[in-house]
């Protein structure tokens, strides 16, 4: 595998679009979901597993692992995926966001951040420089820029500054990033849902030149309409020919709805989080095993689906296990939802490369209405 990192665009049906993307450790087909490995292991999988499902990529978290074991240990132990067995491609987020979600006593400055540990309430440093050397020792192949993201809703002189704060941050960002062949700095769109605020964002970003450019800012309790609303125009806003990722996205309609206006790539908690606690997509819906009515049912999950929950297991049995706090649940659930996520993704794939996505939508929102779930 040449030391490169690169994007092919390939086929589109109308917004949606298909391609690859190239890197030293394998290729990610999009559009792509990819699972959140936040402490160095999806929750509940091993990585082979997560590879099963068809994830060609997972995420890491910046934040949590600077805290525990340190990214310094994961570069003296060989590098983040050595020391979690994952050898395809891993992305980072650059632990802005998280700081601001988890941790307590936050200064933010022109510089940077300064917080409290979440886990022993130690003192730390996050700029764009902090955060590009801690992405650069965990050895991740496609690396975040340090941003803020805003929460919602908020005015939009707050929006506006915090968008240009984010845009000093990129620029500092790539040249801390330096020349890393094979690797990849993506920039991330900021500005709310305001479009004139997203433009200036992305021309500025493309003015600083990235590998590929993610829309930040959204998932933060805007809603579906609202993320929506501001997707029919943003991912426009980017360079048509880079893979273009939003962050934090999302339940099985978000995704869909997002590929629909031209996203590529795409992270959320929700699969392996909802496994844990007995929430279960299908292509029918959700069903919550914890139900007293699924006790004796002894139907799989769902009889299309080729995971080891379907294919070995009843309602009843996942039920029980649920009820009985084993550690299989969670096992057999995230396994579920995780290969339920990839097969949305892969269904997407066929039908952009067919030219029939907006058929496999409407097949896609009719299995949901269906009901007897
Ligand atoms: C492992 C989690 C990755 S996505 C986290 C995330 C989620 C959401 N919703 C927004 C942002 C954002 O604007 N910036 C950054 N760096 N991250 C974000």
């Amino acid at each position: 595998m040449k030391n490169t990192f690169s994007f092919e665009l390939q086929k589109t049906d109308g917004a949606a679009r298909t391609g690859v993307i190239r890197t030293p450790r394998g290729e990610v087909r999009t559009p792509a979901f990819m699972p959140v490995g936040t402490a160095a292991t999806v929750k509940a999988m091993m990585p082979e597993s997560v590879a099963e499902t068809g994830a060609d990529i997972l995420l890491g978290n910046t934040y949590h692992l600077m805290l525990r074991p340190t990214a310094e240990r994961i570069d003296r132990l060989g590098g983040l995926h050595r020391f979690m067995n994952w050898d395809r491609p891993i992305l980072t987020d650059s632990g802005g966001f998280q700081v601001m979600s988890l941790s307590g006593l936050r200064k933010l400055t022109e510089d940077g951040v300064t917080f409290k540990s979440h886990i022993d309430g130690s003192k730390h440093v996050l700029s764009p420089e902090t955060s590009m050397e801690i992405q650069r020792l965990l050895g991740s192949d496609i690396v975040m820029c340090f941003d803020e993201c805003p929460a919602l809703p908020a005015d939009k002189s707050r929006i506006a500054d915090s968008m240009r704060l984010s845009m000093r941050w990129a620029d500092r960002s790539r040249a801390a990033f330096g020349d890393r062949p094979g690797h990849a700095l993506f920039g991330i769109q900021q500005g709310g849902l305001e479009e004139d605020l997203r433009a200036e964002s992305a021309e500025a970003l493309q003015q600083i030149g990235f590998e590929g450019y993610a829309v930040g800012g959204l998932a933060v309790g805007e809603g579906q309409e609202a993320m929506f609303g501001c997707l029919d125009f943003a991912p426009g806003q980017l360079p048509v020919d880079k893979p273009r990722y939003l962050m934090g996205v999302g339940k099985p309609d978000d995704i869909v709805g997002a590929v629909k206006r031209g996203i590529d790539m795409m992270d959320c908690v929700l699969p392996s989080r909802s496994g844990r606690t007995g929430q279960v997509f299908t292509r029918h819906g959700v069903v919550n095993i914890k139900n007293a009515r699924h006790a004796d049912d002894p139907r799989p999950l769902d009889d299309t689906c080729r995971c080891p929950a379907c294919r070995n297991y009843s309602r009843a049995y996942l039920h029980h296990v649920f009820r009985s706090q084993e550690m299989i649940s969670g096992m057999l659930l995230t396994w579920h939802n995780l290969t339920y996520f990839q097969d949305i993704m892969q269904g997407m794939r066929a039908a952009i490369a067919a030219g029939t996505f907006d058929a496999w939508e409407a097949d896609f929102h009719a299995g949901r209405a269906a009901g007897d779930i």
